[in-house]
């Protein structure tokens, strides 16, 4: 059955899909692009649709935050293609899905070059809803929690409006998910395009970069290389954190769902910043210090996804808990960072 956001949006049936996809060199029941597939979540988005012998993955990246490391194992692979490219200049390529993920997720990232930020957001969404539109591909934009600004009402359900500083350093890519938001829902009304958004919460796993400066990344280096967890005032600031194979999950089962979201996909788990510290001394390196340091404006205060839609729509929670999951990032920290066990 079709949702009720669908059926209210949908003005026109989508396009039929291009002509080339059946051509006679197409063997695969389903070719599916992830843009931003060589980072972080991409990666593993990867490795489970590749998992699949009817799929035939292609990955268009600039590599900005992300990298061919990722996808070492892929490479050479006859139903995987790597593509360099930025998602702010047009694709032309014939696909039947796409996971739109390209975007710097980190916050040193996204602040980095705000400008090429927004562009990534608008330009880039855009262009991977042209190209939808072309082929007729369903689309899923991994939009975040930060759609929700500094949230004032907890936790956040799906029909909040958020409580964003437009003006902000962080805007370049709050407002610029909100923009592609908008966008999806724009070609799906006024072009039939069949869309899908996840509104993604903080998401930890292995692969993600050392330095990411995000703080689970920072927390665990920190910790295997003995220095003090640095915490951001006033540190009572709270996050839920969902590891990335019940992301990857998640994002699937909405992409083959009939419903076209927004939906969260986040674990309500909710640790205060000094909960989360504690945490990881715990686990991995009880003689460390922590530290409290300044923080960065307009830090949201507190966040924590209501998952009943995705109960509801897709059957969908989170299995990983934040003590099982620490441990599982852990050792792809120590062999990265070359710190075996004692
Ligand atoms: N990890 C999280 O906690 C989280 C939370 C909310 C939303 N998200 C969203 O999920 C997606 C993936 O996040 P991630 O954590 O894997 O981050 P990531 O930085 O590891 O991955 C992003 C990927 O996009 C690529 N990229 C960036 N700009 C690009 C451009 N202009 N053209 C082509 N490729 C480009 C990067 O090189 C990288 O491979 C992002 O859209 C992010 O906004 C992530
Ligand atoms: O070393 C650190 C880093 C960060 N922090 C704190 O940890 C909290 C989480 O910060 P992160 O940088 O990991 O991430 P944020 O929650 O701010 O944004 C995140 O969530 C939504 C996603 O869309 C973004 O892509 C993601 O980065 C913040 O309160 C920050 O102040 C620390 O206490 N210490």
């Amino acid at each position: 059955m079709a949702a009720t956001s669908e059926k209210q949006n949908s003005t026109k049936p989508p396009p039929s899909p291009s002509p080339l996809r059946n051509s006679k060199f197409s063997q695969s029941n389903m070719r599916i692009l992830i843009s931003g597939g060589a980072g972080f979540i991409g990666s593993h988005l990867v490795d489970k649709l590749m998992e699949n012998e009817k799929n035939e993955v292609v990955v268009a990246d600039n590599y900005f935050t992300g990298s061919k490391e990722n996808l070492k194992k892929w490479i050479g692979h006859p139903r995987f293609e790597l593509i360099r490219h930025d998602v702010t200049e047009p694709l032309l390529i014939e696909v039947d899905r796409i996971y739109h993920l390209a975007c710097p997720a980190s916050p040193i990232f996204y602040k980095y070059n705000p400008v090429k930020t927004i562009k990534t957001n608008v330009i880039g969404t855009l262009n991977m809803l042209g190209l939808a539109k072309r082929v007729g591909a369903r689309i899923l934009l991994t939009s975040t929690s930060e759609v929700y600004g500094d949230p004032l009402i907890h936790p956040q359900p799906e029909s909040y409006w958020g409580n964003v500083n437009p003006i902000g350093v962080r805007s370049c890519y709050d407002e610029g998910k909100r923009v592609a938001e908008t966008l999806m829902f724009d070609y799906h009304r006024q072009h039939g395009i069949e869309i899908r958004i996840a509104r993604i919460f903080n998401t930890y796993g292995p692969r993600m970069n050392i330095d990411d400066g995000r703080v689970v990344s920072n927390f665990i280096a920190q910790a295997l290389r003995g220095e003090s967890l640095t915490v951001q005032k006033p540190g009572t600031q709270t996050r839920s954190f969902c590891y990335v194979s019940d992301m990857v999950d998640g994002l699937i089962r909405l992409m083959e769902g009939e419903d076209t979201g927004p939906i969260n996909i986040g674990n309500p788990g909710e640790f205060t910043m000094v909960e989360l510290a504690e945490t990881v001394k715990e686990l991995i390196n009880p003689s460390i210090e922590i530290k409290m340091v300044e923080n960065t404006p307009d830090d949201p205060r507190q966040r924590k996804p209501d998952i009943s839609k995705a109960k509801e729509v897709l059957g969908w929670e989170p299995k990983v808990k934040l003590r099982e999951g620490l441990p599982l990032m852990e050792e792809d920290f120590r062999l990265r960072l070359n710190v075996p066990r004692n």
